[in-house]
C-alpha cells in the first residue's frame, strides 16, 4: 500500500488553447477539463491505475468538487473535513505544448484541522510500504509540517514505518533537511528548479542542460541524508542518486501536450518499479517512461503503465 498526502489538493482546470497566447486578447479554448488534482492525487492515481493499493489523504468536504470527482473516478481516497472550498488551478496549454500554470493558494488549515490531516496520515502510514508527501502547503500550515510528520511517523511506528519520499518545493522541502536527521526523506524528487534552490548550486538552466551537475547537485541532498535524489530534468529526462551510484535517463523524443503532472507520473513510475523489486537504474527508467508518457498527454491526464515506453529510455551510469 502506497499512502500520498496532498496538504492543498486542486481542482485542475485545463484550457488548450488552438492558437497561441494572445496576453490582453480574447480567445477561444478548444476543449476545457476539469480534474481532482494536487501531486500526491496524481502520484496514487498513476499508481491506482496500474494496479496498485493506494490511498490518496487529502483535506476536502465531503460535497467539494474535489472528493465528489474522486469518489465519481474510483480512485480510493480519505478527506479530511475542512469547512471550506479547495482551491481552482489553471493550465493554459499553446499549440506548441507550451504550458502555463496558474495555482491559487488555497483554503487556510486551522491547527485543529491540521492535527486531524497528521493523525489520519499516521493512522493509514502504519504497515504501508511508502507515504508520499506532496505539494505546496496551503496558509496558516507552518513550513515545517512535513518535516514534523515524516519524524512522528518514524517515531511513531518505528519498524512499521513506510519509507518517505518528498514531492514539492521551496520552504517545506527544505525543512525536511532542517529538522534533523529523523525528517529526512527515504526519497527526494526535485525538478531541476527545485534542486537548484535546495541546494544552491547552480541555476535551473545549467542543471537541466547538464546531467553530471545535476548528479553533483543531487549528491549534496545524499550527504544531508536523504536516501535517495530523482531529479527530473524536463524533456532531458531524470537523474537517480543513491548511495550506491548515479545514473541519466532519457526518452526518445514526445510530442508534448501539458507537461501538469510529468513529474507527478515520474514519481509514481519510480514507485512502481521499487514496488515490483526493480533495481535502482529500472526504477529511473520506469519513471522516465511515466514522465514522457504524461507529457504527451493533455492537461492532468495521467498515464497508466501500458502507456508508457521504457524501452525508449537510454540509462546511463553517471
Ligand atoms: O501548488 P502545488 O501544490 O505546488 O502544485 C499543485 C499542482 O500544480 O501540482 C500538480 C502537478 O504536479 C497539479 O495537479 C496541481 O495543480
Amino acid at each position: 500500500m502506497i499512502i500520498t498526502l496532498t496538504a492543498n489538493p486542486s481542482l485542475d482546470r485545463t484550457v488548450e488553447l488552438a492558437a497561441p497566447l494572445v496576453r490582453g486578447g480574447v480567445q477561444r479554448a478548444a476543449s476545457p477539463t476539469r480534474q481532482a488534482a494536487g501531486k500526491g492525487v496524481n502520484v496514487s492515481r498513476v499508481l491506482a491505475v496500474s494496479g496498485l493499493a493506494t490511498l490518496a489523504i487529502l483535506p476536502g468536504d465531503p460535497d467539494d468538487q474535489v472528493p465528489v470527482r474522486l469518489r465519481l473516478d474510483g480512485l480510493p481516497h480519505l478527506a479530511v473535513p475542512i469547512g471550506a472550498d479547495l482551491r481552482s488551478n489553471i493550465t493554459l496549454t499553446e499549440p506548441d505544448g507550451t504550458t502555463t500554470k496558474i495555482n491559487e493558494p488555497g483554503p487556510a488549515l486551522s491547527p485543529e484541522r491540521q492535527e486531524q490531516l497528521a493523525s489520519a496520515v499516521v493512522e493509514k502510514a502504519d504497515g504501508a510500504s511508502w507515504l508520499v508527501l506532496a505539494g505546496s502547503l496551503p496558509p496558516g500550515v507552518p513550513a515545517g509540517f512535513y518535516a514534523a510528520l515524516t519524524a512522528r511517523v518514524r517515531a511513531e511506528l518505528g519498524g512499521r514505518a513506510p519509507r518517505i519520499a518528498g514531492d514539492g518545493s521551496g520552504v517545506p522541502l527544505r525543512a525536511l533537511f532542517a529538522g534533523g536527521p529523523e525528517a529526512v526523506p527515504d526519497l527526494l524528487k526535485p525538478n531541476a528548479e527545485e534542486l537548484a534552490e535546495l541546494t544552491g548550486r547552480h541555476d535551473e538552466a545549467a542543471l537541466e542542460a547538464d546531467p553530471s551537475r545535476a548528479a553533483a547537485a543531487a549528491k549534496l541532498l545524499l550527504e544531508d541524508g536523504a536516501g535517495a535524489v530523482l531529479a527530473t530534468l524536463g524533456s532531458k529526462g531524470a537523474v537517480l542518486a543513491t548511495r550506491a551510484g548515479s545514473w541519466f535517463a532519457t526518452h526518445a523524443p514526445v510530442t508534448a501536450r501539458s507537461t501538469v503532472g510529468a513529474g507527478d507520473s515520474s514519481l509514481a513510475g519510480y514507485l512502481l518499479a521499487h514496488s515490483r523489486g526493480a533495481a535502482a537504474p529500472g526504477c529511473l527508467r520506469q519513471a522516465v517512461a511515466h514522465g514522457a508518457a504524461a507529457a504527451a498527454l493533455p492537461g492532468t491526464t495521467l498515464p497508466a503503465l501500458n502507456q508508457t515506453t521504457p524501452d525508449a529510455v537510454v540509462v546511463t551510469a553517471l
